[in-house]
């Protein structure tokens, strides 16, 4: 486990930037697993410009998202489909046949998972997959529970993700109670994982995760276990370490 201190949100999205794009550079038909919530917005800004001042080439790159809420239509601005069109796929030249983000529409569970496991074996398994980091220790969707659950697959949200997501719905009752995530293997199996944690209120969880034992209950805890796992945190969010 590498961790990289920035001083602050700014520096974070721009190092993680240098990362995903020294990816697409080194490999223009790279699989890149991407992620939402507030976190990563700045470093997809960041390759935007990149895009726009003619340094990173998206034309062959492959993309698939962590999760999706479930029931949420892909025009819904709280979809993560809508979310990762308006701040990177609508901006870059990727070839939006080549992006994938779970169906939240799918109501076949089974289906919805097996469909997008096989989206993600096709690609021949993922590059670099980006991550953020839950209040509660979860990544993509994966909720801290008594087991690591595989494969993309239905998660029932706890009361502190609707909790910490109902800033981005007109009230708490809108936030969908379920997603579609990838599996703890899934992102386990890609050869390198980046995560990016800002701010204080992450400080805690970030020293649960990284410094306390590996277990289901903290979710991000199985990183320690990656041997190609790059934390990029603001001073904030590391400053408990
Ligand atoms: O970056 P944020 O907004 O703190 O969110 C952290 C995590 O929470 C989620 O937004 C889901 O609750 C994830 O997509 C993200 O990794």
């Amino acid at each position: 486990m590498r961790i990289l201190k920035a001083k602050d949100y700014k520096e974070m999205s721009e190092m993680a930037a240098d990362i995903i794009g020294a990816q697409v550079l080194l490999k223009p038909d790279a699989v890149l697993g991407l992620a939402t919530g507030s976190t990563p917005i700045g470093t997809y800004e960041e390759l935007v410009k990149r895009y726009e001042s003619g340094r990173l080439d998206f034309r062959k790159i492959k993309t698939v998202n962590l999760d999706e809420y479930r029931g949420l239509t892909k025009d819904n601005d709280q979809s993560y489909y809508y979310f990762m069109h308006s701040h990177l796929f609508d901006h870059i030249n990727i070839d939006k046949a080549n992006t994938n983000v779970p169906d939240g529409m799918e109501p076949d569970a089974i289906k919805a998972g097996e469909d997008y496991e096989n989206i993600i074996s096709n690609f021949g398994g993922i590059d670099l997959q980006l991550l953020g980091l839950g209040n509660n220790g979860h990544i993509g969707f994966n909720e801290p529970c008594d087991e690591f659950i595989d494969k993309t697959h239905v998660v029932d949200l706890t009361q502190s993700t609707i909790e910490a997501n109902k800033r981005f719905f007109a009230s708490i009752d809108e936030v969908p109670k379920q997603a579609y995530t990838m599996g703890i293997g899934s992102i386990m199996r890609a050869k390198r994982v980046l995560m990016l944690v800002s701010g204080k209120g992450k400080a805690q969880i970030v020293k649960d995760a990284f410094f306390g034992p590996v277990t289901p209950n903290v979710p991000a805890s199985i990183l320690q276990l990656h041997n190609d796992f790059i934390l990029i945190g603001d001073a904030e969010a590391l400053s408990c370490l």
